[in-house]
């Protein structure tokens, strides 16, 4: 039988709570105190239409997996179903006449120009959501400044006619020593989500991290993978092990090669441009002190099914359910790689999650520099990948940490922010830019392949001291965006 709005609209409260999704109605009332977002979000669409709210956050299947078949009530009659009218807002105008006067791609000569144009036309929620950082954002800042703080020492007269790029990383042989990091939310800013990375991962035989809490669906992500491309799992544990123990053999079953747990993030980080948008989320009725709860944004929404018992003891479970490689995503002074190592895990990346955890943890390149040194003395270098990720934004910051000892460099929001502008086009642009800037580079430092880099083209004497002045990083200081405040709050 075929619904109609009307039908639908008789049941918009809590006590019968029915939405629509993609012109099918489900009766989620009894759904409400489990959902992750809190009911709010869910009543202000009940008896609705819902699927544009929907679509960002979740995956396809994320009905037909978790709500119970009796509440699929069927198909609605879509041309019944009244369209909410919507008020003309000057500021979404504005923001189309801004994209309409976008730069051409080409006109994009760095990841910079990326992000700078990305902040300018995105949606507030997903400009919010990719660039917010945890508490002042320091860390955030830290990790590009870092590299800025690394020098190099280059060699002269060798023969650099030919480079190579190429390296492998846990087994598999990749174009150029980066990989598109996990990062959540992908239709945040692109409506097709994070298959958009994964297409241009191909095109450039590079490796994706599919994270967890992707908008796309795990299916479709490996679905969308092409030939031999290798894609990555990155797991947030979650409380309930089976589930955690389905994700992850699932993802093997499917041809993942490599596990990335993350563990510097017991619980995410405060994010608050991300909370603060959800403040001036128009009729999300915040301000009239509704219970939604005040540390709400996107971020805190997603993530109640974390678990923060996550422990050391918890490896060999991990190593018992799955032959993946496993390498610890988080990792954040030498003390635990060398625990990592006696672990028997097969990597760490060095990261503070984009400084959006952790406010004043290290840089993971200055974790790099103090971590290699100690893995050579114990004869570990070999034994454990190190990946690094955190502030990357040009083929000299790749280069740095490739002679520091790095196995592959993570890099997250330049992919965001490209994908959000360009689409595909847009990543694939940013991948080429830094393979561009890494062969000029590795001609002018002296190396001809990965394997040259080594610590004796660096001087590192001042990574370790943070008062001292940097050049002025005036490119991305002019893009970096401190504060999104509705003009309206200034008053
Ligand atoms: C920018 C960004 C990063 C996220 C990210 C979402 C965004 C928008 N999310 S988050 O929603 O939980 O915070 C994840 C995530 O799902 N899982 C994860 O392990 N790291 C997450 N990270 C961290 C990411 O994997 C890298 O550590 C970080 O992005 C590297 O820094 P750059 O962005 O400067 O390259």
């Amino acid at each position: 039988m075929v619904l109609t709005g009307s039908d639908v609209a008789k049941h918009a409260d809590e006590k019968s709570c029915w939405v629509i999704i993609h012109g099918k109605a489900y009766d989620v009332t009894e759904f409400l105190p489990e959902h992750p977002g809190g009911e709010e979000i869910i009543l202000k669409y009940a008896g609705k239409d819902a699927t544009e709210e929907f679509d960002p956050i979740h995956p396809r299947d994320t009905l037909d997996k978790y709500l119970e078949k009796s509440k699929h009530l069927g198909p609605v009659d879509m041309s019944t179903v009244a369209q909410e009218v919507k008020k003309e807002d000057p500021e979404e105008a504005e923001r189309q006449q801004r994209i309409a006067e976008m730069p051409s791609l080409a006109q994009c000569f760095n990841l910079h120009d990326f992000e700078a144009i990305a902040r300018r036309t995105m949606k507030k929620a997903a400009w919010g959501y990719y660039s917010s950082a945890a508490d002042d954002e320091i860390t955030m800042r830290e990790n590009h400044s870092a590299y800025h703080r690394i020098w190099f020492r280059p060699q002269i007269l060798v023969d650099v006619s030919t480079i190579d790029l190429s390296t492998t990383m846990l087994g598999t042989k990749v174009d150029a020593p980066f990989y598109i990091t996990a990062t959540a939310l992908g239709k945040l800013g692109h409506p097709e989500g994070e298959v958009v990375l994964t297409r241009a991962a191909h095109k450039h035989n590079v490796v994706q991290m599919i994270p967890t809490l992707a908008s796309c669906s795990f299916d479709e992500l490996v679905d969308a993978r092409q030939g031999n491309q290798v894609q990555w799992l990155q797991l947030y544990v979650n409380k309930d092990r089976s589930i955690t123990k389905k994700i992850v053999q699932e993802a093997e079953r499917r041809g993942c090669k490599g596990l990335f747990i993350t563990v510097d993030a017991p619980q995410l980080g405060r994010r608050e441009k991300d909370m603060r948008l959800k403040f001036t989320d128009t009729g999300s009725n915040v301000q009239k002190g509704q219970k939604t709860d005040t540390s709400q944004g996107a971020a805190r929404a997603i993530s109640t099914f974390i678990d923060p018992s996550l422990s050391w003891a918890d490896i060999p479970w991990f190593q018992s359910i799955t032959k993946m490689p496993i390498i610890l995503k988080g990792v954040q002074r030498v003390e635990d790689v060398l625990r990592a190592a006696e672990a028997g895990v097969q990597g760490v990346v060095l990261s503070n999650h984009g400084g959006r955890q952790l406010d004043f943890a290290r840089s993971g390149i200055e974790i790099l520099a103090e971590t290699m040194p100690v893995l050579r003395q114990h004869g570990l270098d070999k034994k454990i990948d190190v990946f690094v990720d955190g502030g990357v934004r040009r083929g000299t910051d790749i280069l740095k940490a490739l002679c520091l000892g790095a196995k592959g460099v993570g890099i997250g929001r330049p992919f965001l922010y490209a994908m959000s502008t360009y689409g595909q086009a847009g990543v694939e642009r940013v991948m080429q830019l830094l393979k561009d800037e890494m062969e000029m580079n590795m001609r002018l430092i002296g190396a001809a392949k990965i394997e040259d880099l080594h610590p004796g083209l660096l001087d590192t004497r001042s990574l370790f001291v943070h008062s001292n002045s940097t050049p002025v990083d005036s490119l991305s200081l002019t893009t970096y965006d401190p504060l999104i405040v509705p003009a309206q709050r200034l008053k």
